[in-house]
C-alpha cells in the first residue's frame, strides 16, 4: 500500500506535494519553500485538480505571509499565485480566503489554510456520498459501471476525491462493477493518475482512449458518467477537463445520467453562466509531441484548450456537499 498522506500539506514550514508529474512511474513528494516554486509546480501540473489548487492557493499565501514583513509584498505574491492557472476558481478562492487573515499575522493565515485543507477532505467525502446516493436512485442496474474523465480523485483534491469519491463509496457498499477511465489527452491524467488510484484501491478498471467513450456507451458498457469540475456557474454550466463537453453530448444521446461532483468552493458565485469562463490554453508541444518525440510536422499550428464548458442542460445533476445544486 502506498503512503496515504495528503496530496498537499504544510510540513515543517514548507508546502509538500505528491509530485503528480512523476506518477505512475515514481511516487515521490516535493518540498516547496517559496511562492515561485509553488507557482512553477502548479504550471507544470505537479499539483493539479481544482480542490487541490484551492489548498495550494491558501498554503502559498501562508508561505508569502511568512516570507515578507510588508503586507504589500504578500499581496503581490498572492496575486501572482492566484493567476498561475486561470480556470479552476478554487485557486483564487484559496488565496483570498487565507489572505483575509493577513491583518492577524502569518500564523493566522496558516491556520486558515490548514482549516481549508481539513474542510476540503470532509466536504469531498460528503459531496461524493450525496452523488453516490443520487446515482443509485437514477441507475437501476447493480452492480454499477461508471465512466469518468481526467482525474477527480484524491490526487486532484487535498484528500478523498470527488468523482472518484463516488467510486470509493459505491465500492464500499458493494455496488460497483468497474470503472472506465478515459485516458484524457493530452496529459493523460486518466491513464496516469486515475488508473493509479483505482489500482491502489483494488477497483476493477479499464483505461480507454477518449475517442472510445461514445462507443463504450453505444455497446451498453456504461450506466452513468461521473466527473469533477473546475468552475461551476450559478446557472449550472460546468467547466472541466477538455473532452467533458463531448462526453456529456454522448451521454445525452444514450440517455445516460451525467453527474458532476464538486465541493461548493468550485461554484463561482459571481458567474451567471459558463460563457465568460476563462479557458486556459496550454503549450503546443503538449499536442505536437509525445514524450518529447514530435508527432506532427515542425511548425504545426495547435489548438490546445485545457478545459471546456458543458451547458447545464446536458447535466443530470451538479452535486456538492449540500446536495444537488439548484441552478
Ligand atoms: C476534483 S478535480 C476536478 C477537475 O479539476 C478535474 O476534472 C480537472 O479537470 C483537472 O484538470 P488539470 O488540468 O489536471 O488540473
Amino acid at each position: 500500500m502506498e503512503d496515504v498522506r495528503r496530496t498537499i500539506d504544510w510540513v515543517n514550514g514548507a508546502v509538500e506535494i505528491i509530485d503528480q508529474v512523476a506518477l505512475p512511474g515514481e511516487y515521490r513528494t516535493l518540498r516547496l519553500t517559496t511562492v515561485d516554486e509553488l507557482i512553477d509546480a502548479i504550471r507544470r501540473l505537479a499539483v493539479r485538480g481544482a480542490p487541490a489548487l484551492g489548498g495550494a492557493g491558501a498554503l502559498g499565501t501562508a508561505l508569502a505571509a511568512f516570507a515578507h514583513d510588508d503586507p504589500a509584498a504578500v499581496r503581490g505574491d498572492a496575486e501572482r499565485l492566484a493567476a498561475a492557472r486561470p480556470t479552476a476558481v478554487n485557486l483564487s478562492w484559496g488565496v483570498s480566503r487565507a489572505l483575509a487573515r493577513l491583518g492577524d499575522g502569518a500564523d493566522a493565515v496558516l491556520a486558515e489554510a490548514l482549516a481549508l485543507l481539513d474542510e476540503d477532505e470532509r466536504l469531498n467525502h460528503e459531496a461524493s456520498a450525496r452523488a453516490a446516493e443520487l446515482i443509485l436512485e437514477k441507475c437501476p442496474r447493480r452492480p454499477l459501471r461508471l465512466l469518468t474523465h481526467c482525474n477527480a480523485g484524491r490526487l486532484a483534491t487535498v484528500g478523498w476525491g470527488t468523482a472518484l469519491g463516488v467510486v470509493w463509496h459505491l465500492q464500499a457498499a458493494g455496488h460497483l462493477e468497474y470503472v472506465l477511465a478515459d485516458e484524457t489527452r493530452p496529459l493523460l491524467q486518466g491513464a496516469r493518475l486515475t488508473a493509479w488510484e483505482l489500482a491502489e484501491a483494488g477497483v476493477p478498471y479499464q483505461v480507454l482512449p477518449d475517442a472510445a467513450a461514445a462507443a463504450a456507451m453505444a455497446r451498453g458498457m456504461v450506466d452513468c458518467v461521473v466527473v469533477g469540475a473546475d468552475r461551476i456557474a450559478v446557472n449550472g454550466d460546468v467547466a472541466n477537463k477538455i473532452g467533458t463537453y463531448g462526453l456529456a453530448i454522448a451521454a445525452a444521446r444514450h440517455e445516460l445520467p451525467f453527474v458532476v461532483v464538486a465541493p461548493s468552493s468550485t461554484v463561482d458565485p459571481d458567474l451567471t453562466s459558463g460563457e465568460s469562463i476563462v479557458i486556459e490554453e496550454r503549450a503546443p508541444e503538449e499536442i505536437a509531441t509525445i514524450s518529447g518525440i514530435p508527432v506532427a510536422p515542425p511548425g504545426t499550428n495547435v489548438f490546445n484548450p485545457a478545459f471546456d464548458v458543458t451547458p447545464a442542460e446536458l447535466i443530470t445533476a451538479v452535486v456538492t456537499e449540500k446536495g444537488p445544486m439548484a441552478p
